[in-house]
């Protein structure tokens, strides 16, 4: 695969991720170094309130100008598709690489239903994607946004969907399912698929290789917190529980979803629960329910922001006038966290059992302030944090930063997730991604 190169897309519901990377020439069977390199990553922000802001690294090689970093408000930028097309005029603009060179495009699809692996884009996969949306609403329909931009814009490529639920497959079925009719729930697809898989699946290579454990004897907690959070027990290397279920509103509650609440709330909020949303989009026809649940709940309905850094500072800041809600808003993501971890700790067995806890995600990566809190109420299981760690992870580079204390039996961490590198190590290590 020399002289290709592999653009991978993450569209978050906030965010939309995208990289590019070289596939490093190696003879497959005694490979030693990574699959791929990175040569560009960029990222546009704040999707979901504009206005968006573009950022952006490049590797010195293949930049125009002397000025390899960019960050600026990106004009006219109002969903994922503008967003990418903003991507690939800055690619065109600023470095020396060549639309025509991009052979694969990894898409990051979050609903997958039972696909078990990644699939290349056809008309019979794109509208299988399609007949998921409505199980994801803030993501498939964008991400089909962006591989149909994908299509016209890249003609010479292959699109390729990696899917957040395949991670989860190994869910055993008496976690998997409801207690609900067995006949409807069959029929209908109704069971727990989960999500945030491909980040999963990168933290686990990258920590297990970090404990140099074979993957298979890995035992995790991870969470993954950004506008979307869930978190994930791992047991033996395989997904054995994570706290999203048939959609990615279930579990944690969001920038803009409710997470768990009791499945009636709804009926008691709106008598038009069941009615077609005013406000769904294109090819996504969601419920004034699933509108509510998704869109118009989360920390901005309680504090009027999505941006959890403004939460937590709120937080810790009595004098900020709206110090109680934001406070309320981080003690309650607090709470249900601790819902998780309590829960996930029991199901691997407790101590002894296990071997690291994991943060990860947007919030999980950058709040010392959430990770100390979340940490103090874990004392009672033996864990501690390293303050003067947890304060500098920032400073601290790679994809792994340790921040427990002593030698308690399992580890804390900070894990920088990757999603875009995970579905390019994938399809370069696959032996024909195009089939
Ligand atoms: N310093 C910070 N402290 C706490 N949260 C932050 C900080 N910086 C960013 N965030 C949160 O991280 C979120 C983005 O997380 P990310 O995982 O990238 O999101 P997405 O779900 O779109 O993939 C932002 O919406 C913001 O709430
Ligand atoms: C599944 C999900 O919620 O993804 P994200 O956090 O990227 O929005
Ligand atoms: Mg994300």
């Amino acid at each position: 695969m020399a002289g290709t190169l592999i653009l991978s897309v993450n569209a978050g519901s906030s965010s939309l991720k995208i990289s590019v990377f070289q596939p490093t020439v190696s003879s497959d069977t005694n490979r030693v170094e990574e699959p791929v390199s990175l040569l560009l990553t960029a990222s546009l922000s704040n999707l979901s309130s504009p206005p968006a802001t573009f950022s952006s690294s490049a590797n010195a090689q293949i930049s125009r100008a002397k000025n390899v970093k960019h960050n600026e408000e990106a004009d006219g930028v109002k969903d994922h598709e503008s967003g990418f097309e903003y991507f690939l005029d800055h690619l065109q603009r600023e470095t020396t690489l060549e639309k025509k060179d991009i052979v694969y495009v990894c898409h990051r699809v979050v609903h997958g239903g039972d696909y078990p692996g990644p699939v290349l884009i056809s008309p019979e996969s794109y509208h299988h994607i399609e007949g998921l949306s409505d199980l994801a609403p803030l993501h498939n329909g964008a991400a089909l946004t962006v591989i149909k931009a994908c299509m016209k814009i890249l003609p010479g490529s292959h699109s390729i969907a990696y899917f957040d639920s395949s991670f989860h497959a190994t869910i055993p079925p008496h976690i998997s399912k409801y207690m609900i009719d067995t006949e409807i729930a069959e029929q209908k697809g109704l069971k727990k698929y989960g999500f945030h898989g491909s980040s999963y699946q990168f933290i686990l290579r990258t920590v297990a290789q970090h404990l140099s454990k074979p993957i298979s004897q890995t035992n995790l907690i991870v969470m993954h917190l950004g506008s979307g959070a869930s978190i994930c027990a791992i047991k033996d290397g395989k997904s054995l529980d994570t706290s999203m279920g048939l959609t990615p509103v279930d579990g944690l509650p969001g920038a803009t979803r409710s997470g768990a609440i009791d499945p009636s709330l709804i009926f008691h909020y709106t008598s038009d629960a069941g009615k077609i949303s005013h406000s769904a989009t294109g090819n996504v026809h969601v419920t004034e329910a699933e509108d509510i649940l998704n869109k118009r709940s989360g920390w901005k309905a309680l504090t009027g922001t999505t941006d959890f850094g403004q939460i937590v500072q709120g937080t810790f800041n009595p004098s900020d006038p709206l110090y109680l809600k934001y406070k309320l808003a981080f003690d309650i993501f607090l709470d249900r966290i601790l819902n998780f971890l309590g829960a996930y700790y029991l199901k691997l067995g407790g101590s002894g059992h296990l071997d690291a806890v994991v943060f990860s995600g947007g919030i999980g990566e950058r709040s010392k302030e959430l990770r100390e809190a979340v940490i103090e109420r874990c004392a009672c299981l033996g864990f501690k944090l390293d303050k003067r760690k947890n304060t500098g992870v920032d400073e601290v580079d790679g994809s792994v930063v340790e921040i427990g204390e002593g030698d308690a039996a399992a580890k804390v961490m900070v894990c920088r997730t990757d999603e875009q590198l995970e579905m390019a190590r994938q399809c370069a290590l696959d032996k024909d991604p195009s089939t």
